[in-house]
């Protein structure tokens, strides 16, 4: 058992046993999350208020044509501005660019990146953070394909998929073979996009991946171990969204391949 990792336990009430003085940054890409935002808001500020932690979130909303910003607007109102940062932009540029935005913007000591329709559930974050604190990883990633934390973690629950249809699972199960086959970076989840980073890591490794579509996850993965950085993985269910439609199509399938082949021949 390490040493360690008793001191980064949760206490009894889900606490953190030491005042944890850093801040938190969540990066919140939007398209069309009009109906799912105020609750994932809410979700994470009770999160880091029952935790004890200082937080902000920046919405990266694309212009949705559903209203999101005039509601992420509102929320700023409420929650204050501090708290809800918005930052959109003119149009539709897709989500690895929308965290290279969102990034400009934060000031806390590790960011946290995460999609806004309850598939990545904020009660995960308190796992993240004691993972995080136990063995001072740059970064640790949620895992959809691994039963137990790594390395091991009390609290955790088995990772899993819920409410995606055969060809959705084969993709990204496909996907995963792919890349870990492929490239073997050691990480059992490389396309999943909930993840804490330490911040000057996700500078670092941003700056260096050139990817902008969904296979931007699995390259910021790849060339995070190249650099030789620490990883750590929580398992998380991802369940599929409610409200809206998932932005993932054909052409992301297309250019992940192209993608897992250019880091191939260069990393
Ligand atoms: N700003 C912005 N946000 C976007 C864009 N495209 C998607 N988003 C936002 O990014 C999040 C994820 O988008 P979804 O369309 O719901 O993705 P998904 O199909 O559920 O895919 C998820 O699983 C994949 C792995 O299987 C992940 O690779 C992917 O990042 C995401 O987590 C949501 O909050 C969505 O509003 C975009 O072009 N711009
Ligand atoms: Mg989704």
């Amino acid at each position: 058992m390490n040493p360690f990792a008793s001191t980064a336990a949760l206490d009894m009430q889900g606490q953190f046993p030491t005042q944890d003085t850093h801040m938190y940054s969540v990066i919140l890409p939007t398209y069309n999350e009009r109906k799912n935002l105020p609750i994932i808001i809410w979700l994470l500020a009770k999160t880091f208020t029952d935790h004890q932690l200082a937080w902000e979130i920046i919405v990266v909303d694309d212009a949705s044509p559903d209203g999101t910003q005039e509601v992420a607007r509102q929320l700023a109102n409420s929650y204050g501005e501090d708290k809800i940062i918005l930052k959109p932009r003119s149009g539709k540029l897709g989500l690895g660019t929308a965290y290279i935005h969102g990034l400009n913007y934060v000031r806390g000591d590790f960011v946290i990146i995460m999609d806004a329709d309850f598939s990545h559930h904020p009660k995960f974050i308190p796992q993240f953070i004691q993972q995080q604190k136990a063995h001072n990883f740059d970064i640790v990633t949620g895992t959809r394909y691994r039963s137990s934390a790594s390395p091991a973690l009390t609290s955790a629950q088995p990772g899993g998929v819920h409410g995606w249809d055969l060809r959705r699972k084969l993709v990204s199960r496909g996907a995963n073979f792919l890349a870990a086959t492929v490239l073997s970076p050691g990480i059992s989840d490389l396309t999943g996009s909930f993840r804490l980073y330490k911040r000057s890591v996700l500078q670092h490794i941003i700056s260096v991946t050139q990817s902008k579509g969904y296979v931007f996850q699995m390259e910021m993965m790849v060339r995070a171990k190249a650099l030789g950085y620490s990883v750590g993985e929580v398992p998380i269910t991802f369940v599929d969204r409610l409200f809206g439609e998932s932005k993932l199509g054909a052409d992301e399938v297309v250019s992940y391949a192209k993608g897992v082949w250019s880091l191939f021949v260069s990393v």
